[in-house]
């Protein structure tokens, strides 16, 4: 299809030449709209610029500060991996991924629907709002192939293969990049981005332009262009043809002066340093021409036009147009002018040709080169008055274009100006054809600046906004992703921490209870196991039933004292096996206790929290107090010496003190004073009543006091025999013993009954001895027991303040100890056991506690950073959304439209 610059005018190449005047007056109107859609463009445009370049700013700003701008990859996806095939008329898809988490995979869409703008989106997402809108509208057109975006990114593509290698290693290596690396990368790449934009400005703000006039020798180029300035400025009929480029610029780039400039060689021309040039006079410049026609020269020539800018080439208000007046071309000149009117600065290339000669070789190829690269050029066909036969010349001329450069022949009308340069200059000499090339020439010099000029700042700004868009939207998606994530994270970790809040308060309680509990039943326990052992000991059992431990059997009369000393042994032990029953039954509360906790960290622990590795080992309970009575009677002086030494040899039935046998172990003075005589009464003797509180003291808690009668005083005779050192029988203590019996002979009194009184006795000692003796052995021998493993824990409880002779608690009050030693027994090692199950179970309770204090703080931690994802993440997508929004806001402005179409 042909571009047309005036549409409105669709004639033929030919043109009529009666219609000039009024195509004259049309072209005028026209090229004031093309400079005012030209200033139009020009300011959107640079608005754009300016909007883009805060996108990008704002960009750099977010990812410094806010989120971490991801640098997505899309592939075209493996047909293999999606079976499903596409659907008519549906989106690209895409396979999106990040370079710094391969991880990351998602099928995206990328939106053609804007032309260039490649918005991707989840084909998920996609997917639902194709069914959306093809149930509304089931006749979808198939969208245009051409508008089916690249999924590379233009502008801010970065490079990450590391190296030239495309090896496995060097994708992984990308792969370790980290996220704020290639963020820092795109950083860069935005920062060089936008001082390519700064350029970009520059370029669109600079208003000037470059008209290269050139074509064949004596075609009246210089002519042309006198005519154009309406002043014979450029010399003209110069021989031999010159050499020079002579551009021609208003004098108010010269601060209004007129004058030339002729560059120095190899020096780079600036206007403010005189030294890159030589300055001469208008008047001068055929002279300056002639003088350097041997050189390729630039000369700067700076004239000052004074007609309106609506009429004025060089100063047209719109943009300041510089002509260039290039040497005729010739086998010499051809590259060099060639090689000129390639520069990116030469807007429009004028071909000068005369109409007398058509087209030279060295024009054909010219214009042939030239074609290529401008596509449109500008031809004047000059000397068309000395021309007879116009419409043949104008036929023959345009035929030569269409085959030189079609593009031009397309828009022959606008661009191929058969005239009368020389007539131009003539004052007060219609010319309308020249009229009319100077409108079209003023037109396509905007055109084509625009497209020179605007256009590829306009390009870029639609690649850059494609990728800012590509970025964006990608980023719109990871936040998103993340958004949803953080919210997975916390529907799942918010309830659990809640949980965890609110059980912690019947945790705590939960864990003192169980501690409490256990403790108190230990201690109890062992108190009735002890208590219980006591009294049966008291009564000549063994402290346990079911005991391994027998007691032994009787003897006979010979060895008695064996066997006392046996029972005592044996009640001892029992003592000591209930002492570690009570242990044992601590321990399997403790145990019991353990497991309650373990039961509470199941109930209480979140899943995925390791519970407690701790293994109970019951038999490892009590062993602090037997390593501590591995060192013989380091503790001895301790409340918990009995029960903690038992197992190890050193209980009580190992202690020798108390496996001392005495006399009392076979006759319970006490015992049978108070089954005989249980009316009597204190006697007031000292000395009576010092061993009768001793002895009764032994017996510790029968409460009962003693009374001095006869057989007090047999017994009192008979506590003399007492054994001391193990069997043998004190010769001290029988002394004693005859001469208290001595004493009582001696008595006048006593006398007349003692006789009948020794002999009863006698007989009943010998029935005692025979029948009832085996039997209250065990009793006494047990109540003694008691009473010494009471006073045994009162002594050790309070060694300061007990005197013992013999084993023989002197000192102490008989009602205070007794109460004392009842309870300081069974409350010392109740004490001990409850302290151990105690230890135990609050080691326990807490690792829970400690288990469940890290749990609830994790928790804590992942709500506080799921929560702060979230927002991050939430935010993060607005606002990728809303720099989306923008780029389409920009997108518009930078949208450039055909000049003419205005
Ligand atoms: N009749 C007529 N003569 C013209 C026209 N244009 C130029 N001439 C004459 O052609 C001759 C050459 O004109 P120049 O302007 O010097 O040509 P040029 O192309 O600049 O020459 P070089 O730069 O040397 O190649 C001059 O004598 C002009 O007067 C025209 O339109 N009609």
């Amino acid at each position: 299809m042909a571009q047309s610059y005036f549409p409105s005018s669709a004639l033929s190449p030919v043109k009529d030449m009666h219609s000039d005047l009024a195509m004259h007056a049309d072209r005028q109107l026209k090229v004031e709209d093309v400079q005012e859609a030209f200033i139009h463009q020009k300011d959107r445009l640079l608005a754009a610029v300016d909007s883009t370049k805060t996108v990008l700013d704002d960009i750099r700003e977010f990812n410094k500060n806010e989120w971490v701008v991801r640098y997505p990859q899309l592939r075209e996806q493996d047909n293999g991996a999606t079976p499903a095939p596409p659907k008519r008329g549906s989106m690209p898809r895409r396979s999106l991924s990040f370079a710094d988490d391969p991880s990351f995979e998602a099928d995206v869409v990328v939106s053609p629907k804007h032309g260039m703008l490649r918005r991707i989106t989840l084909a998920s997402i996609q997917d639902a709002q194709d069914e959306e809108e093809e149930s509304s509208s089931p006749t979808k057109p198939a969208d245009d192939e051409r508008l089916i975006p690249s999924a590379e990114f233009n502008v801010l593509k970065l490079d990450l293969k590391l190296g030239s290698h495309s090896s496995s290693t060097a994708a992984s290596l990308v792969h370790q990049l980290e996220k704020s690396s290639i963020a820092n990368l795109l950083d860069d790449r935005i920062a060089a981005s936008m001082s390519h934009i700064d350029k970009l400005r520059l370029r669109v703000e600079d208003t000037s332009s470059k008209v290269l006039v050139t074509g064949d020798l004596n075609a009246g180029k210089s002519t042309f262009v006198n005519a154009l300035l309406r002043r014979e400025v450029m010399p003209v009929d110069q021989q031999p043809c010159t050499t020079a480029f002579c551009e021609v610029h208003d004098a108010a780039e010269n601060e209004g002066k007129e004058e030339v400039h002729v560059l120095k060689e190899g020096a780079t021309y600036n206007i403010r340093d005189e030294s890159t040039y030589t300055k001469g006079s208008i008047a001068d410049l055929e002279g300056i021409v002639a003088d350097n026609e041997a050189l390729q020269q630039m000369i700067k020539v700076y004239l000052a036009d004074t007609r309106a800018p609506s009429e004025s080439l060089l100063n047209n208000g719109v943009v300041d147009i510089s002509l260039i007046d290039a040497p005729g071309l010739n086998r010499d000149s051809l590259k060099t002018t060639a090689v000129f009117a390639r520069q990116e600065e030469i807007d429009v290339v004028v071909f000068v040709v005369s109409a007398e000669n058509h087209f030279t070789l060295s024009a054909k190829e010219f214009l042939w080169n030239a074609s290529n690269e401008k596509a449109y050029l500008f031809i004047v066909v000059n000397k068309y008055d000395q021309i007879k036969n116009k419409d043949k010349c104008r036929r023959l001329v345009l035929e030569q274009i269409k085959q030189l450069s079609p593009k031009t022949y397309e828009d022959a009308e606008d661009l191929v100006h058969f005239v009368d340069s020389a007539t131009a200059l003539q004052p007060y000499t219609a010319n309308p054809a020249f009229d009319d090339l100077e409108s079209a020439l003023r037109s396509f010099v905007l055109i084509k600046r625009s497209k020179s000029k605007l256009q590829p700042v306009s390009t870029y700004l639609h690649n850059i906004l494609s990728d800012v868009e590509l970025l964006s939207s990608a980023n719109s998606i990871v936040a998103s992703t993340e958004l949803a994530k953080a919210r997975d994270d916390l529907a799942h970790s918010r309830p659990i921490l809640e949980k965890l809040k609110g059980s912690r308060d019947t945790l705590e309680e939960s864990l003192e209870s169980t501690e409490e509990d256990q403790t108190s039943l230990a201690s109890s326990k062992a108190k009735t196991i002890l208590i219980d052992a006591l009294d049966r000991v008291a009564q000549g059992h063994l402290g346990i039933p079911n005991s391994p431990i027998q007691l032994p059997s009787y003897p006979g009369l010979l060895s008695i004292w064996n066997y006392a000393r046996d029972v005592r042994k044996a009640l001892l032990a029992s003592i000591d096996a209930a002492i570690k029953l009570a242990e044992d039954e601590a321990r399997l509360i403790t145990s019991t206790g353990v497991d309650k906790i373990k039961a509470l960290g199941e109930a209480h622990l979140p899943e995925g929290v390791e519970r407690s590795r701790r293994v109970f080992v019951p038999e490892a309970m009590f062993s602090a107090y037997r390593r501590g009575a591995k060192g013989a009677n380091k503790r001895r002086n301790g409340t918990v010496v009995a029960g903690g030494t038992q197992g190890l040899g050193i209980g009580l039935a190992s202690r020798p003190e108390l496996l001392e046998t005495t006399f009392f172990d076979l006759f319970d003075v006490n015992h049978q004073f108070v089954v005989y005589f249980p009316n009597s009464k204190h006697s007031s003797s000292s000395t009576s009543s010092l061993l009768t509180y001793g002895a009764d003291d032994i017996d510790g808690d029968e409460g009962e006091g003693p009374s001095p009668t006869a057989l007090s005083f047999l017994s009192l005779g008979l506590g003399a025999l007492t054994m001391v050192g193990g069997q043998a029988i004190g010769a001290r203590g029988l002394i004693e013993g005859i001469l208290r019996l001595g004493d009582l002979f001696s008595n006048e009194a006593s006398r007349k009954w003692v006789a009948p009184v020794l002999g009863v006795t006698t007989i009943g000692l010998g029935v005692y001895l025979v029948f009832e003796l085996p039997t209250t052995i065990p009793r006494t021998v047990g109540r003694r027991v008691r009473s010494q493993v009471l006073r045994l824990h009162r002594q050790q409880s309070s060694p300061a303040t007990a005197t013992y002779v013999g084993g023989v608690q002197l000192s102490h009050s008989r009602s205070s100890s007794a109460k004392y030693s009842t309870q300081g027994f069974v409350e010392g090692h109740a004490e001990r056991v409850a302290k151990e199950t105690r230890k135990v179970i609050r080691l326990a309770s807490w690792d829970l506690r400690e288990r469940f204090r890290c749990a609830l703080e994790e928790r804590q931690k992942e709500v506080s950073g799921s929560e702060e994802m979230e927002k991050r993440a939430e935010s993060a997508a607005k606002w990728f959304e809303s720099v989306g929004g923008r780029v389409e806001v920009i997108r518009g402005e930078i949208q450039l439209e055909e000049l003419v179409q205005v």
